[in-house]
């Protein structure tokens, strides 16, 4: 140490006075051990010093002839010592540019701050070391075949940067109970979270098809080959499982063929490379996706124990000894399979489940889709609309399909003019089965694909046949799972039951060891029950028409819906609450699969007498059904209306028109309901009803009342009833999701015909914005008289215009603003309003933050009115004083019959006042004062007013 120690003193005192050159011949010196340790390649070291004349042939073989690396690595430190400074530094500047294969000296340059001065900076220096020159290739292979997605139809490319969105992905034991969520994809690498296994060496990601195993793969490899995947992964390997089991059953491979011919190939040194990897295992890193894909008949319990990376061996049994960590230990293996593949749980290090997109997810995922924001808005509502949708899309790919549907039907109604143009449920269903039979040519890469939906399905026209047996079978047993045996039964396929329209489910007891196959969605199996029964060329028209004799099963339901006898079927004891839904989707997939559009394409699967007997069946079944239903519905008569309230039932009935597209369908059910007033309250009618509703409804001849109050329609919904805003003269939408834009388009469409008399839209998300909207409504439209909008959020801004449409409005009958915010400055504006009124007769004012200010303004006007028959004022903070105003007001209005004071702040002396006020007016029938501040004591000195109600 001490010796060292001089030789440093000696070095510096070396350098010329004046100038301080940094003593990199003095580092090569202390740091020679670390050096000698960490230099693997000398190549590189001997091709740039010869290069630049700093060393000769005869140096470079010196050193060459040394046995042992660090022999060698000693021999050229001494050398390059000996001719210097200049050299030292060069030196250690190639170190620093071939940072690739001496990277692990990069720490230890930070360390000496290491800056090359300008002239050493000047001279070249190339890297020729073989290792990292692979890993140049391999970096650059990955990042060109990774930046793109080919779709699943394989008919189009997309940016992966443009496509990408993050999903769900959880770390879970192995019984799949979770251990936390993956926040980025290097918590996949890191052993302090979702470890389960320390000897085992895969990381194990499952999930269903098209939850979007591939794509999460490929999103790492391209991340590694852009240098932002930080898991010190030097190797990036990637393979698809499928290809393992293309090879002959006698054929073998070694890991080196593996990796080299079957990957990427170095162009230097193979040997170097590959004895590198060998020594460094844990710098590699390999995914491995779809396990599920591999089908052979290879015997793995033959794979021998014992096995050597030079050893050549069936390429899949390579794959299960890399898997489990008997080649080449210590590298990282990615496993991608679907839920229910069978995996030895000694070689998982970690499992990962995929769960798809959640909404937050699917919101990043629309914003990537849909760059243009209107068509990404109203695909949002449309979602929202359209629960059985939204649900379909927390599995990427099938929101990918709806997406694409969605578009292509945006781009129709734009640009082809087509507003006739709508998509059905069955048309998203039928593009999914295309995508899906489609996956079977996957393995052509580079030749996109062309066909058809008629040639594709056409082409598989015997696995549409077994899917929609099996479905059809579970359908009529109320049976979700079907064992190897049914499968088996049915001529079923592999390929066919790997298609992705099934998955494998375990521990569903009662089957051994054998697995059991349900379909992904269950509104899957519908949809293949229908296709069966529509392709069927025998079946009969009973038979056809069974599931909707399964959708009535409660007396009610029996007695109104179904009229034909040999439909009922029911057992007694069955449950008349088991869920209908399966039933009710098949039916709507056989309404939109024997529609008349779709038989372009049936008729490749079934003859078309076939499907002209089963469309007239079908359309004569909904028919008698429809009148049926509607004979028996509850009717009223209402002030120039005949009312009917139909059931929930009824908009399953609409739905199956809708999808069957049949307009003469749609008119003779107008036809059939004798009525104009259409109740559907309380009927769980979704957004997406709403075109079936208007598909309907817009064949009614005259005025129409429409009562869609307490649903689940949003502003979606309100623009779907598009249609039929011409005839619509009364329409309720009260207890919605209703905000501004959708009162912005009952605006736009109202004021254009002008007939809309009745208009209810409260409990919903109204702001001042859409009360400004139903504001000028009022004014342009002199047929509206009846406005409920309360329990809205609308604060006095609103208030203000209302009131003053209010006021110019010469035939305004009914407001109703219960539970808003328009305080006393809005009260003010009514109050106003109320000022010589022709024709307004009931206001509410409930609920809205009115103190006695407010209240006097209003008494005052009321002196001035001779309309008003009934006022609400009901929870506000009116106080005696206003309560005293009230009474002047009664000893002057004659017209005002009911005031309802509840809930507010009088006591027994502003009741006092109000209750000498009535000795002077005989028109009023009730003040109601209930939950004001009087007590049982005081209400008695009103006991002969009985007109003063305290409680
Ligand atoms: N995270 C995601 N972001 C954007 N799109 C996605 C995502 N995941 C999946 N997708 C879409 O879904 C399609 C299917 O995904 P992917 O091929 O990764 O599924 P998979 O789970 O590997 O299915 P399979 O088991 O059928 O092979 C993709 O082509 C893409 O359109």
């Amino acid at each position: 140490m001490e010796g060292q120690s001089c030789a440093n003193t000696e070095i510096i005192q070396q350098v010329p006075s004046g100038s301080s050159p940094p003593p990199f011949l003095n580092l090569l010196k202390i740091h020679r051990e670390l050096l000698v340790s960490k230099i693997r390649n000398t190549q590189c070291l001997f091709d740039n010093l010869i290069k630049n004349e700093y060393f000769s042939t005869e140096d470079a073989e010196i050193a060459a002839q040394f046995p042992t690396q660090a022999d060698k690595v000693r021999k050229i430190l001494d050398l390059v010592q000996s001719k210097g400074e200049e050299v030292s530094e060069y030196f250690i500047y190639i170190l620093q540019e071939v940072s690739d294969a001496y990277y692990e000296l990069q720490p230890w340059l930070d360390e000496i701050e290491f800056h090359p001065s300008q002239n050493i900076q000047n001279k070249p220096v190339v890297n020729t070391d073989p290792v990292s020159r692979y890993r140049q290739k391999l970096k650059y292979e990955l990042a060109r075949d990774t930046k793109f997605v080919m779709s699943y139809a394989q008919k189009e490319e997309m940016l992966l940067e443009e496509t990408y969105a993050a999903s769900l992905i959880e770390l879970v034991s192995y019984t799949n109970e979770s251990l936390g969520k993956v926040s980025c994809l290097e918590d996949l690498f890191d052993d302090r979270i979702g470890l389960i296994n320390e000897d085992g060496e895969t990381i194990y990601i499952f999930g269903d098809a098209g939850i979007g195993k591939s794509i999460l793969l490929q999103k790492m490899q391209n991340l590694w080959a852009r240098g932002e995947l930080a898991v010190g992964a030097k190797f990036f390997f990637r393979f698809r499982c499928r290809m393992f089991s293309c090879f002959k059953e006698n054929e073998a491979i070694c890991l080196k063929d593996l990796l080299f011919k079957y990957n990427c190939y170095p162009d230097q040194d193979p040997e170097e490379v590959f004895s590198h990897i060998l020594h460094f295992p844990h710098t590699a890193l390999f995914t491995f996706d779809g396990f599920d894909e591999i089908h052979s008949d290879f015997d793995l319990s033959s794979i021998p124990e014992v096995c050597s990376p030079n050893e050549p061996t069936h390429p899949l049994a390579l794959l299960v000894n890399l898997l489990s960590g008997k080649v080449l230990k210590g590298s990282r293996k990615v496993l991608t399979a679907r839920t229910g593949t069978e995996i030895h749980q000694n070689i998982i290090r970690k499992k990962v489940l995929l769960r798809g997109f959640s909404s937050n997810n699917l919101k990043e995922y629309t914003k990537k889709f849909f760059r243009d924001e209107e068509c990404r808005v109203l695909m949002s509502n449309q979602l929202e609309a359209n629960p059985s949708l939204c649900s379909l899309c927390s599995v990427p790919l099938f929101c990918w399909i709806i997406f694409k549907c969605f578009e292509l039907f945006h781009s129709m109604f734009d640009s082809l003019e087509l507003p006739n143009y709508s998509v059905t449920l069955s048309d998203v269903f039928l593009l999914m089965t295309e995508v899906h039979l489609n996956r079977t040519l996957k393995t052509n890469l580079l030749k996109k694909n062309t066909r058809s939906q008629v040639e594709t399905f056409r082409s598989k026209k015997e696995t549409l046949f077994s899917l929609g047996k099996i479905a059809h079978m579970g359908m009529e047993k109320s049976l979700f799972i079907f064992d190897q045996e049914e499968v088996t039964s049915l001529n079923m396929s592999e390929q066919d039951l790997h298609l992705g329209f099934l998955r494998t489910v375990h521990d569903c007891g009662g089957y051994g060891d054998q697995s059991s196959y349900e379909f992904l969605h269950l509104t899957l199996q519908s949809f293949f029950t229908a296709l069966f029964l529509v392709t069927e060329e025998k079946l009969g028209t009973k038979e056809l028409l069974k599931f909707f004799a399964e959708c009535s099963s409660t007396e009610t339901a029996q007695s109104t819906c179904f009229p034909i006898s040999w439909l009922h079927k029911r057992s007694i004891g069955e449950d008349p609450f088991r869920n209908k839904e399966h039933f009710h989707f098949t039916n709507l997939f056989l309404c939109g699969l024997l529609s008349k559009d779709k038989e372009k394409l049936l008729r490749h699967l079934v003859s078309p007498a076939a499907i002209k007997r089963k469309r007239n069946a079908l359309i004569t079944y909904l028919l008698e059904s429809m009148k049926f239903q509607l004979q028996s519905l509850m009717r009223a008569k209402l002030k120039g209306y005949k009312q009917i309230q139909v059931m929930p039932n009824f908009v399953w009935m609409l739905r199956c028109i809708y999808e069957t597209q049949s307009e003469k369908l749609a008119k003779l059910t107008v036809r059939g309901m004798r009525a104009n007033y259409i109740k559907l309250t309380y009927c769980n009618a979704y957004s997406s009803d709403c075109s079936a509703i208007s598909f309907v409804m817009q064949h009614f001849q005259k005025h129409l009342g429409l009562d869609l109050d307490n649903n689940n329609i949003n502003d979606y919904g309100v623009k779907q009833l598009l249609p039929c805003f011409n005839k619509l003269a009364v329409i309720r939408l009260s207890v919605n999701q209703i905000t501004d834009h959708g009162v912005r388009v009952l605006y736009d469409e109202l004021s254009k015909y002008k007939i809309v008399t009745s208009l209810g839209l409260y409990n919903n998300q109204i702001t001042d914005v859409g009360a400004k909207y139903v504001a000028r409504l009022i004014e342009e439209c002199s047929s509206l008289t009846y406005v409920k909008i309360g329990a809205n959020k609308i604060t006095t801004e609103g208030g203000k215009c209302l009131a003053l449409a209010i006021q110019r409005s010469k035939t305004m009958y009914d407001i109703g603003m219960w539970g808003n915010q328009v305080g006393d400055e809005g009260a003010k504006a009514f109050a106003e309003a109320l000022r010589n009124h022709p024709t307004l007769t009931n206001v509410s004012l409930a609920f809205n933050g009115i103190t006695p200010e407010g209240g006097k303004s209003i008494a005052e006007a009321l002196k001035h009115n001779n309309t008003v028959k009934i006022f609400w004022l009901t929870k506000n903070a009116i106080d005696d004083e206003a309560a005293e105003r009230f009474a002047e007001m009664l000893r002057v209005n004659k017209k005002l019959a009911h005031l309802w004071l509840i809930q507010n702040q009088i006591t027994a002396k502003g009741a006092k006042y109000l209750s000498e006020a009535l000795q002077e007016n005989t028109t009023i029938k009730e003040i109601c004062l209930n939950g004001n501040l009087i007590n049982q004591e005081e209400a008695k000195a009103f006991a002969n007013e009985e007109r003063i109600i305290c409680f």
